[in-house]
């Protein structure tokens, strides 16, 4: 395959698609932010920080400069985290050309205003720019060890999906398309915030019950927020949907479940932010998921609880206590 790509964001997602991107044919461009990291890549053709002791194929070239990001490729596929998912488009708008294509694998909302990425894709390159998202449950680490994966991507022209399908898979990494952007951005994010509840409840030293009970009460939170942002039920049944919740409360290669099980045993936010040393999506996406749910009147107590123990100090012991507490329901009820 002679294709070119830029990849934008050279941390552990970054960094993974890109080694997949080149084993599958591809000539790779792997831009960061960091003048110091970048040189290190290239000298050590390894991202030692945060993919250690994988070799880079010769086909992966890095850079720090965002115009010759933009001008290695007309394909640009986003792996920054959220926060600084439009900041970094922005930088690269200006050098792009009119045949440009966006693709990312950020999970999470646009942190000022709530909006997915989708739209903040539209808002700079315009509506009719072929977008797409890739999303699933796909630790990094599995990638660059080509252990089997599967992975949905979703855009807003087939074409484009099933282009990028074509890029990626391989006989270790299956690649499914869909057209529900919404649906797979939404399961994407707010997954997050229930690996760090997860985490929580595993952290109080309570049982595979609660685990299984919290997964299957939180997949029905991600279902009455997506539906109401316009994503199509079924979607969430799929690979970035339950597939990617039940990976990222279950194990602990997840950075959101790890937080949350050390919240669970006690100890201090920050301290454990720095421990970790990586992206936890799910400390933002739990606002900005809270702060949805009160603009659109849906349930999420989950969700409330997790944000109240984030950001109002509520102790976790008394955040299960209030979501046990609450009146017994039906199942089915929204
Ligand atoms: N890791 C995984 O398994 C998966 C991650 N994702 C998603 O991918 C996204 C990225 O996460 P991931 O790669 O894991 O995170 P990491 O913590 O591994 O890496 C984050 C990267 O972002 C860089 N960065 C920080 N600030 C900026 C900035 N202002 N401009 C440009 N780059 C910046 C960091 O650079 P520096 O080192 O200088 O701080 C680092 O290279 C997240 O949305 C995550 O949810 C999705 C699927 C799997
Ligand atoms: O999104 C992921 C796997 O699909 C990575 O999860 P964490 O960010 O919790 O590590």
């Amino acid at each position: 395959m002679n294709q070119k790509i830029t990849i934008l964001g050279a941390g552990s997602w970054g960094t993974a698609l890109a080694i997949l991107a080149a084993r599958n044919g591809c000539q790779v461009l792997l831009w960061g932010h960091n003048p110091h990291h970048i040189a290190l890549l290239a000298k050590q053709r390894q991202n030692r920080r945060y993919l250690p002791e994988l070799n880079f194929p010769d086909t992966i070239n890095v850079t720090d400069n965002i115009k010759d990001a933009a001008q290695f490729s007309d394909l640009i596929l986003v792996c920054v985290p959220s926060q600084v998912f439009k900041q970094t488009l922005l930088a690269l708008y200006p050098h792009c050309t009119a045949r440009i294509t966006v693709a990312w694998a950020t999970k999470g909302f646009n942190p000022d205003d709530g909006c997915l990425l989708h739209e903040v894709v539209a808002d700079i390159f315009g509506a009719h720019t072929p977008a797409a998202l890739l999303s699933g449950p796909t630790f990094a680490r599995e990638v660059a060890a080509d252990l089997p994966t599967a992975i949905t991507i979703a855009a807003n022209q087939a074409e484009f999906a099933n282009h990028l399908a074509d890029i990626f898979h391989s006989n270790r990494f299956r690649t499914y398309t869909s057209t529900d952007l919404i649906g797979v951005e939404v399961g994407g994010a707010v997954k997050n915030v229930l690996a760090i509840a997860a985490g929580i409840a595993d952290g109080l030293g309570f049982g595979a019950n609660t685990r299984a009970a919290l997964i299957t009460r939180g997949l029905n939170e991600i279902i009455r927020l997506g539906v109401q942002l316009g994503g199509k039920q079924e979607t969430f049944m799929g690979l970035a949907g339950l597939g990617d919740l039940i990976l990222t409360c279950t194990d602990n290669q997840s950075r959101n479940r790890r937080f949350g099980l050390a919240l669970g045993q006690g100890k201090n936010k920050d301290d454990i932010i720095k421990e970790i040393g990586q992206e936890i999506e799910g400390i933002s996406a739990a606002k900005e998921t809270h702060l949805l749910a009160l603009k659109y009147g849906i349930d999420m107590p989950i969700t409330e609880q997790t944000y109240k123990v984030l950001y109002e100090q509520l102790a976790p012991q008394t955040a299960v206590q209030n979501l046990l507490s609450r009146e017994p329901k039906s199942e089915a009820s929204d």
